[in-house]
């Protein structure tokens, strides 16, 4: 390799550089590495890119990569002619060069070079029959260098700095073009996938390189046809221009078949862009920066004018509206006009995207038969509305196709709903106004609550559908039974023998039938029943005695009641006995019925306080009994609240089964036996008392006499006063021996627990019958006659006539002994028992 150090005149340039010649197959591959490198290309030439350079400006055999395809026309004659220029300057150095060396032969230090190299470039190969490359000096041959110290080294400086300013501004030049080849590579993604013009078979890229190459080739023969600069320059245009193929079959007649005069004004796109315009008429692709601009120009404006349109056809078709609504305020309108004018006005759709489901149910309710029954669009028969409406329809249905832009497209919607609600409200008052009108005519119009239906089917003349069936009502007869005159039985009829027809048992008493109607009550060794007798349908009470239990003396002594009852059956304090009946141990007998006995009473009575009339009353019933018992010779030995009862309304006594009949002018009878109720028993019943004369001694009698029967009475008043026996608050044996115990006195307090006063009367009588000597117990007539039981009542004549006596008795006797006061009151004691009420 030789080399050759010059000094650079270029500012900024470094002082001196090293000239290498590089290899020149390598050139292209240089340039190629270095037009990657854009800030290198702008700077200062080097030497090296020069001899680069000019070797692969020679070399067209390989594609040109800065080819003029896609420069600007003004930049690419600027590149033109600084290139003719440069070529000039080179070619006129060279010719120095050559002339300074005419004699030089083949054989010559070319001669190497020429045969190695003379096939590569035919620029070379054109110039070096006239001219000595500057590869080929050798300042080394003694006779070179005595040629190159005469040539002026003044000259020789100029012109290559004048190559050097040239390149620059080739490189400056070149990288402009590259700006604009970028530039027009991305209008060319905005244009989509090209179209395949027909006379043009290849890819966009592979046609392009194809032109870049024919660009080339037609530049290399400018270059080797043309020798002057000035006179390329002026024929550049022209020759550069003119088409490969002139006879080619298809040309627009608008487009500019003679490329040396393209009139821009008159080229017309059609559906094609701008490369696909350039091939279709062979228009270099130099001119796609100038045809892509106007294209897109042109565009921007038929965008406009469309927007524009469209906006002109949404207002009208808003003012349509608005119209239509103030026309359907007249009254005059008849049902038939304003569906017309329904019909003129498409539907509202809504706002944002139309989903399926929604355009779905929109064009079933535009579809429905009765919508097409009467006159409405259906959804394909929109279309054949008005053209503003059918253009507003577009510009709505189809909101990504529209140009407007978002916000302006979302006002125009806008717009359109609010004057759609206020036509509906229009709508509704036109309907609400000539409801009277349409209802004078005969017209019926279906009344809607929902306001969708109301939307859809408002102004429109419906069909009435028939009313639903009314359902047939059954008829449902009421048969009433038949009547019979035979009633029917509740129970199967009787049958000889059989008792199951009665209602209740029955119980026959010597041959009397009675009925058990309830039980009454329960004894000690009975059972008393409610019973009717059956023939009469009178009620009894039937006392039923078993002796099973009752050794022979008990037996006796029911046997004795009877008696007793018999003897008594005329007295009216005593129960009748009506009949009776002994049967296998079994004593029947049939007595008067009572209502309810004493302890009844007295136990309803309890705790309501003390009232001494009603034990008055009960006591003089309960005496007036005791008294008929006493009076007939009979000693009860058994009184108690419950052997009194109250037979309509009437005290009663019962039970006269320990009952002895007393022999006459006797007090006492002694029984072998205890029998009676402790809470009553008077003591002298209950301390035995042996019985010593003729009598076993260990034998025991108990004296039982009418004052027993006193006592008893006592304990009953007692009892009616202070709510309890004498001696109720001991239990049990206690009780026997509180009442045996003549130290355990009874106490009569002055009040009840309640706190009534008990009356003094009422006391006395109380001590009086339940004295323990029963010698000294009043008799049943002096309790009956007692203060309490029969109470003393004075008048005030009595009172009067007794002080106006005494008065007198005592002016006539000075002295009134003791014993004649007793006298005294003795009689007017036995005429006040004479006064009592
Ligand atoms: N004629 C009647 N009318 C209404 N009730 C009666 C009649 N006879 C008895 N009673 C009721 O039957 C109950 C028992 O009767 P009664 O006292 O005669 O039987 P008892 O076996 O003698 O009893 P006890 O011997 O224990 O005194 C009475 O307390 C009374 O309530």
């Amino acid at each position: 390799m030789s080399s050759y150090t010059v000094r650079s005149s270029v500012p900024g340039a470094p002082s001196s550089r090293r000239l290498e010649f590089p290899p020149r197959r390598t050139s292209v591959q240089s340039m190629a590495r270095d037009d990657s490198d854009d800030e290198n290309m702008l700077g200062p030439p080097k030497l090296s890119n020069f001899g680069s350079a000019l070797l692969s400006d020679k070399e067209n055999v390989e594609p040109y990569p800065y080819s003029l395809s896609h420069g600007g026309a003004g930049a690419k004659r600027y590149s033109q002619q600084s290139r003719a220029a440069a070529r000039q300057e080179v070619l006129g150095a060279a010719r120095e060069f050559s002339s300074s060396n005419t004699n030089n032969s083949v054989g010559g230090p070319y001669s190497t070079f020429h045969s190695e190299d003379h096939s590569d470039s035919t620029m070379f190969a054109t110039s070096k029959h006239n001219q000595q490359s500057m590869t080929t000096f050798n300042p080394e041959t003694p006779s070179e260098q005595s040629k190159f110290e005469g040539m002026n080294m003044e000259k020789s400086r100029s012109r290559v700095k004048s190559m050097q300013q040239t390149l620059k501004d080739e490189l400056s030049l070149r990288s402009s073009k590259r700006r604009n080849r970028r530039f027009v590579s991305s209008r060319f993604n905005l244009l989509g996938p090209a179209k395949r013009a027909s006379s043009n078979t290849g890819t966009p890229n592979h046609s392009e390189l194809a032109d870049e190459s024919n660009v080339s080739q037609q530049e290399a023969n400018f270059s080797h046809s043309s020798s002057a600069g000035a006179t390329a320059h002026q024929n550049e245009y022209n020759v550069f221009y003119e088409p490969q193929n002139s006879s080619s079959p298809q040309k627009d007649s608008a487009a500019p078949t003679d490329h040396t005069s393209i009139n821009y004004d008159n080229i017309e796109f059609g559906d094609l862009n701008p490369y696909q315009y350039l091939k279709k008429h062979n228009i270099p692709t130099t001119e796609l920066p100038n045809i892509s601009r106007l294209y897109f120009e042109r565009q921007k404006g038929e965008n406009r004018k469309t927007a524009l349109r469209k906006n002109i056809a949404a207002k009208d078709a808003i003012q349509t509206r608005l119209t239509s609504a103030s026309l359907s305020n007249s009254p005059l309108l008849t049902q038939v006009d304003l569906i017309k004018r329904e019909q003129s006005i498409p539907k509202r759709q809504p706002r944002r995207k139309i989903s399926d489901h929604a355009a779905n149910n929109d064009s079933k309710a535009w579809s429905s038969p009765v919508s097409g029954s009467n006159g409405l669009k259906t959804a394909s028969s929109r279309n054949e509305t008005s053209p503003r409406a059918s253009e507003m329809y577009e510009n709505l249905e189809r909101p990504e196709r529209d140009t407007f832009g978002s916000i302006r497209r979302r006002e125009a919607l806008s717009n359109i709903n609010i004057n759609r609600n206020y036509h509906q409200l229009q709508n509704k008052r036109t309907k609400y106004s000539t409801e009277n009108l349409e209802e004078a005519r005969g017209i019926h119009r279906p009344r809607f609550e929902h306001p969708v239906q109301e939307e859809r089917f408002g102004n429109y003349d419906f069909k009435h559908r028939s009313p639903p069936a009314v359902p047939e009502r059954k008829h449902v007869e009421i048969v009433e039974p038949l009547k019979t005159t035979e009633s029917i039985p509740l129970k199967p009829p009787a049958t000889s023998g059989d008792n199951y027809n009665r209602k209740k048992p029955t119980i026959y008493v010597n041959g009397t039938e009675y009925e058990k109607l309830e039980l009454l009550g329960r004894g000690g060794s009975s059972k008393v029943y409610k019973v009717k007798n059956v023939a009469n349908n009178k009620v009894y009470a039937l006392k039923r005695v078993s002796f099973d239990e009752f050794d022979d003396s008990s037996i006796e002594g029911f046997k004795g009641e009877i008696e007793l009852l018999k003897k008594l059956e005329t007295k009216p304090r005593v129960v009748k006995l009506i009949d009776h009946e002994m049967d296998h141990g079994v004593l029947y007998e049939v007595m008067e019925c009572g209502d309810h006995d004493l302890s009844h009473t007295l136990a309803l009575r309890s705790g309501i306080g003390l009232d001494v009339e009603f034990v008055r009353y009960h006591s003089q019933e309960m005496l007036k009994c005791v008294k008929v018992v006493h009076d007939s010779g009979i000693v009860h030995s058994d009184l108690k609240p419950a052997n009194f009862v109250f037979v309509k309304g009437i005290l009663k006594i019962i039970d006269f089964g320990i009952a002895n009949a007393v022999p006459e002018h006797t007090v006492n009878i002694y029984r072998e036996t205890q029998i009676g109720t402790p809470n009553y028993m008077a003591p002298e019943a209950l301390v035995a008392m042996n019985y010593t004369q003729g009598q076993p001694a260990e034998q025991n009698r108990w004296k039982v006499g009418k004052p027993s029967d006193i006592w008893s009475c006592g304990c009953i008043i007692y009892q009616m006063i202070y709510g309890r026996p004498p001696y109720g608050g001991f239990q049990g044996q206690n009780r026997l021996l509180a009442i045996m115990n003549p130290e355990v006195k009874i106490v009569y307090p002055e009040k009840t627990s309640n706190g009534d006063v008990v009356p003094k009367t009422a006391i006395d009588t109380m001590k009086a019958c339940l004295e323990r000597n029963p010698d000294k117990r009043w008799s049943v007539d002096e309790v009956l006659n007692g203060p309490f039981v029969k109470p003393v009542a004075v008048t005030h004549f009595f009172i009067r006539d007794l002080i106006k006596n005494s008065v007198k008795y005592g002016a006539n006797q000075r002295e009134i002994s003791n014993e004649k006061i007793e006298e005294l009151a003795e009689d007017v004691w036995h005429r006040l028992a004479d006064f009592r009420l």
